[in-house]
């Protein structure tokens, strides 16, 4: 079963709108449980423009699926993460001015530091995962590291589907077997929506996780929390 782990950073960034607690970030976190969701994922940013590491520690007693940390491994993400003990932490190499995730690791380049961050979480029992695009070498760096999984960026993937979306997965296809062949768990994220998520899923079967966020809360506005949750876990059937 492939799950989904719904991204609260959007519901984080319409509270910090107004200043004061509307919409609840953990309310909603919690709804989003009970509505189906099989995890809930934030990706606190330096700036804390949407979720901030307050949330993360209020979230973590509440919540009862699994709790998925993304970021930068800075010190403090890197305590935050150790203190909190999510299920599992994902290393996203974002800028601190990033608008948003915009390319997986280079695992060559990184390979000491990633694997120096990723020693300390095994360590402390916390599931890890890597982002990283699909290019092959990349991934087999990523295996070495002894991350238990990969998150696969899928903006490639979301950005060419409507030309051509035999072509636009091909290479996630390939990623993904190698992937299993190395013994990687596969996560993926970014840019997946109701119109991408169903074929993603039919080709990749052995996905773990979908992590989403920006367009599953857009869609929740027209159709509400409850159906949209509905409909892109339909779509992981
Ligand atoms: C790693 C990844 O692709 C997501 O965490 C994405 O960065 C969501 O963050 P935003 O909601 O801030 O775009
Ligand atoms: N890891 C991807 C994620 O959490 C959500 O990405 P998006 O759906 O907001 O693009």
């Amino acid at each position: 079963m492939t799950k989904l782990s719904v991204n609260v950073n959007k519901i984080a960034t319409l509270r910090n709108a107004r200043g004061g607690n509307m919409p609840n970030v953990l309310k909603v976190a919690l709804d989003c449980e009970a509505f189906g969701a099989d995890g809930i994922t934030v990706h606190p940013r330096p700036d804390a423009r949407h979720i901030r590491y307050s949330d993360v520690y209020e979230l973590r007693p509440q919540l009862r699926t699994e709790f998925n940390i993304e970021g930068y491994p800075s010190d403090p993400f890197i305590n935050l993460v150790l203190q909190v003990k999510p299920n599992q932490v994902t290393l996203v190499p974002d800028a601190p001015d990033a608008i948003t995730s915009n390319a997986g690791w280079d695992t060559r380049t990184h390979f000491d530091f990633l694997s120096e961050i990723i020693d300390r979480f095994n360590q402390v029992g916390i599931r890890t995962s890597i982002f990283v695009d699909t290019n092959p070498e990349l991934i087999e760096f990523a295996a070495k590291t002894g991350t238990d999984r990969i998150e696969l960026y899928t903006e490639p993937y979301a950005s060419a589907y409507a030309s051509d979306r035999e072509k636009a997965v091909a290479p996630f296809i390939k990623a993904a077997a190698l992937a299993h062949k190395l013994g990687l768990g596969i996560n993926a994220g970014h840019d997946l929506n109701l119109e991408n998520l169903r074929y993603f899923h039919e080709q990749i079967p052995v996905l773990d996780e979908v992590s989403i966020g920006h367009a599953l809360i857009t869609d929740a506005l027209y159709l509400g929390l409850q159906e949209t949750i509905r409909q892109y876990k339909d779509c992981l059937k």
